[in-house]
């Protein structure tokens, strides 16, 4: 009966660094699925933290939780506390919460629109309209998401005609643009050649100074080139969270220590 023994083995640490957001007893259900169970956990500001395991563990889903991605889609039960407030109830402005806490997809989702508008959308719907503040936010913005040298010459191209690589260093300076804090990033290089990829990382390692990132990577290299935690999903549960280098060279968990040494998934 070792599988039903699986859950009752965790081992989850709490970073001593202040955390920019936690869970507290997180679920999350698909109608009857019941597909992330008390995920309970602290991400630390200015920390990247991974969130790794198995197709179907649950990442995507916990991830999508946090900026109420997953309001249309599922019941999302538990607090999620972001600077003291609970941004899981049900009165809170999912809009608001979302100029803070951004999402980085898989597959870059430019708009089809000009570079400089991809920059500049969501500023003038905050109502920024002066042209001196939008230009500064976009050079800003580009240039620490590692874009600006690249596209500087002519900002009005199509943001279609950039390659995958800088089209999503492009979401990323979307973010940016609009000062979230927290990045929210779902497998953001898996569909990057590793030139690209290695500029995303790059670019993460010197965002993470100024913002707190959390991402979802099945790439255990990557994770452990640029994460300082590292969080281990199985069916739907957190089974180990720590420093991602006891994760990887310590787990406490046999499922990581299964998992990280390649022995399923
Ligand atoms: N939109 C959805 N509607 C219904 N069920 C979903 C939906 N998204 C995910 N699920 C289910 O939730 C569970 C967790 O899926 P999720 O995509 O979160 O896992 P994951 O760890 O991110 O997987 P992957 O690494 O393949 O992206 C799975 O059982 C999946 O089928």
């Amino acid at each position: 009966m070792e599988n039903n023994n699986i859950f009752a083995k965790t081992h989850l640490v709490t970073p001593q660094e202040p955390p920019a957001i936690t869970t507290d007893n997180l679920q999350v259900y698909y109608g009857d699925n019941h597909a992330m169970h008390d995920a309970s956990l602290s991400f630390p500001e200015h920390q990247i933290t991974a969130l790794i395991g198995a197709s179907g563990s649950g990442k995507s889903t916990y991830l999508r939780s946090l900026n109420r991605m997953n309001d249309d889609l599922a019941t999302v039960k538990g607090k999620i506390m972001y600077h003291g407030i609970d941004i899981n109830a049900s009165d809170v402005n999912v809009y608001e919460i979302r100029r803070h806490i951004g999402m980085v997809f898989q597959l870059p989702n430019p708009f089809a629109k000009s570079i400089r508008e991809n920059l500049t959308f969501a500023l003038k719907a905050y109502g920024i309209k002066k042209k001196s503040e939008l230009d500064e936010r976009v050079e800003t913005s580009l240039k620490e998401a590692a874009l600006w040298d690249e596209v500087k010459d002519n900002l009005n191209r199509s943001a279609l005609s950039l390659s995958g690589g800088q089209a999503q260093r492009l979401c990323i300076a979307r973010s940016l643009a609009i000062k979230q804090d927290v990045l929210l990033l779902d497998e953001p290089a898996s569909a990057l050649d590793p030139i690209s990829t290695a500029k995303i990382e790059a670019t993460l390692l010197k965002l993470v100074k100024k913002y707190t990132i959390i991402i979802v990577t099945h790439n255990m290299q990557q994770a452990s080139r640029i994460s300082k935690y590292t969080a281990f999903f199985h069916l739907g549960h957190v089974l180990e969270f720590d420093t991602t280098s006891h994760i990887f060279q310590e787990p406490q968990v046999p499922v990581t220590r299964d998992y990280v040494l390649g022995n399923f998934g």
